[in-house]
């Protein structure tokens, strides 16, 4: 597959094996600069090891991966990790370290610690409240801490990030309300971004392109306009199917 010059993040046949399980099934896949791809499927169908490989968690058994034109295995993991923000799916803050201390500790690994003044303005940026930053996350609500989890993701000015079902646990209104910043943000910062995420409508609401992942590999690559316009195959209409039947039920309702 030629390279578009354009693209962001390019995968090439990328395969990675658990034993028997093909958890990744070699997968092309080019994402141009600036885009917002949702990546759905079932259980188990290879979303979050194909995030993985992209920052060096999980190494694939074949194939490559190039950021920007460059293979990520080229240099040290932890340079690649500083332009990759991450946010995982249990959230992962330290438990014994404040808030500032957790937003701040990819940048202080890295040598190059940040300041109160920039701790300040990403919690601005996720919505956060100043006096945050001297908190323990036991402290934080369940919302709160996934914030905490996005600005530690931009604390080193990343060109791309990467979530993992991000906001999972939250209520659908705090969910609702941290995946709209999230959409603002990516485009304010100018990032390009991958969100793995189980529920279809914020696949929908949120990206500019879906993947629907089953089996290790991708098996419809749509906007959410051409999903919802019947494209895509059998598996990803099954899924479009979930939100549409409720929107249906719904209006039933208020029939
Ligand atoms: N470290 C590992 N060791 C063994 N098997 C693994 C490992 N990581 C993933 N797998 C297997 O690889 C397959 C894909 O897992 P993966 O976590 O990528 O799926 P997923 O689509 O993200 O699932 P979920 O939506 O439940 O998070 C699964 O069968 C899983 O059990």
């Amino acid at each position: 597959m030629p390279i578009p010059s354009e693209s962001e993040l390019h995968l090439a046949n990328l395969t990675k094996s658990f034993g028997a399980v093909r958890a990744i099934d070699g997968i092309d896949l080019a994402v141009p600069r600036g885009s917002f791809v949702a990546l759905v499927g079932a259980s188990g169908s290879g979303k979050s090891t194909l995030l993985k490989t992209i920052n060096r968690l999980v190494a694939p058994d074949d194939g490559a991966i190039l950021f920007r034109g460059t293979d990520v295995r080229s240099g040290p993991a932890p340079a690649l990790r500083r332009r990759i923000g991450y946010v995982f799916q249990s959230i992962g803050l330290f438990p014994h370290m404040s808030v500032a201390e957790n937003i701040g500790i990819g940048p202080r690994l890295a040598g190059q610690p940040i300041g109160t003044g920039r701790i300040a303005e990403l919690l601005e940026l996720v919505e956060l409240e100043g006096g945050h930053a001297a908190r323990m996350p036991h402290e934080l609500s369940g919302g709160q801490r996934q914030r905490v989890g996005v600005a530690r993701a931009l604390a080193s000015d990343p060109q791309l990030l990467l979530m993992d079902e991000p906001f999972g646990a939250l209520d659908p209104v705090t969910r609702d309300a941290l995946g709209r910043r999230v959409r603002e943000l990516h485009g304010r910062l100018g990032l390009t971004t991958l969100m793995v995420t189980h529920d279809m409508t914020e696949a929908l609401l949120l990206a500019e392109r879906v993947l629907v992942m089953a089996r290790g590999r991708i098996v419809a690559d749509e906007s959410p306009r051409a999903l919802l316009a019947g494209a895509g195959g059998e598996e990803a209409q099954a899924l479009v199917a979930v939100p549409r039947d409720q929107a249906d039920a719904i209006a039933e309702l208020e029939k």
